[in-house]
């Protein structure tokens, strides 16, 4: 933590306003899912689809290449927003078309995630059981496979009521083929209220004017902008990779950075507290 005493003081103000006014609004890969287990990287949502039986070995292979390329483009923090915007939408483009070319089949999809390596943080269940039991809305703001990401959360039995999801969902045709991804296309750097105009998400949920975000990018940052007379935001920031030289960046954007935590304890803390949980 840069500031802690800010730390305290937001933390404060959103036990003592209660959780009618509480949202959270969070990334999914690598945020709420694993960044790596036992020295191995744990695949993204796209990832779950690239790496699957489903897609030819010479498209798996152009995805690899994608993903080499432009995955340390994503985490330089040394190269302008705006300069990488573009070539993230070069980079989501291209994955969807090679993706677009192995028609895969909307009934695969549960398959292919249960035969993934896809991991939920520790104590994930823990998280999602506490916001669905206070009615605490959450807000999934992914630049990942959305249906994809559902399936996760269908196999761990955390995709409760009070959860939205906004991501890039995929549109199947009348066999059940994989035909497009639909509009507004989301990648790292456009998690913003540009992508949430035509949904009402935020305005329905006006009274919840505290906020607790978490990420693990700074683009991730950007995820509540569109909420309406906010009063109190925590940030939390996951750092998983690059950690020694992107530390400095990620203490000046979030409130709270969480290193190599492949976790949610520390979330969980906090939300325990708030919630009257714990004194
Ligand atoms: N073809 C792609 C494109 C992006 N990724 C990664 O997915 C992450 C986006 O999802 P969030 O839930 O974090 O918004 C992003 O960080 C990319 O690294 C990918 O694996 N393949």
């Amino acid at each position: 933590m840069k500031n802690p005493e800010h730390v305290q003081r937001v933390i404060s103000a959103l036990r003592k306003e209660g959780t009618d006014k509480l949202q959270v609004i969070s990334d999914f890969d690598m945020t709420l899912s694993r960044f790596g287990f036992n020295g191995r990287r744990c695949p993204t949502s796209h990832n779950i689809l690239d790496n699957s039986r489903v897609i030819s070995e010479e498209g798996r292979k152009k995805l690899k290449d994608l993903l080499q390329y432009y995955y340390p483009i994503e985490i330089d923090l040394n190269q302008p927003m705006e300069e990488k915007r573009p070539l993230m939408v070069e980079w989501w483009t291209k994955a969807h078309n090679l993706l677009l070319e192995q028609k895969i089949l909307k009934s695969d999809i549960a398959k292919i995630v249960r035969e993934s390596e896809v991991m939920l943080r520790d104590g994930a269940n823990t998280f999602f059981d506490q916001l669905h039991q206070h009615n605490i809305p959450l807000f999934i703001f992914s630049a990942g496979v959305g249906d994809v990401l559902e399936e996760v959360l269908r196999q761990v039995e955390v995709f409760h009521p009070n959860i939205n999801v906004v991501a890039n969902y995929m549109d199947f045709d009348d066999k059940g083929v994989l035909r497009r991804f639909k509009e507004p296309l989301i990648h790292t750097y456009n998690k913003n209220n540009t992508v949430l105009e035509k949904t009402e998400h935020f305005q329905l949920l006006s009274s919840r004017t505290n906020i607790i975000l978490l990420g693990d990018s700074l683009g991730d940052l950007s995820m509540a902008d569109g909420v309406p007379n906010v009063e109190n935001v925590l940030t939390v920031g996951f750092l998983n990779d690059k950690v020694d030289e992107r530390r400095g960046k990620y203490r000046d954007a979030y409130d709270i950075v969480l290193e190599k935590d492949e976790t949610l304890d520390v979330v969980n803390g906090i939300l325990c507290y708030i919630l009257g949980d714990l004194n």
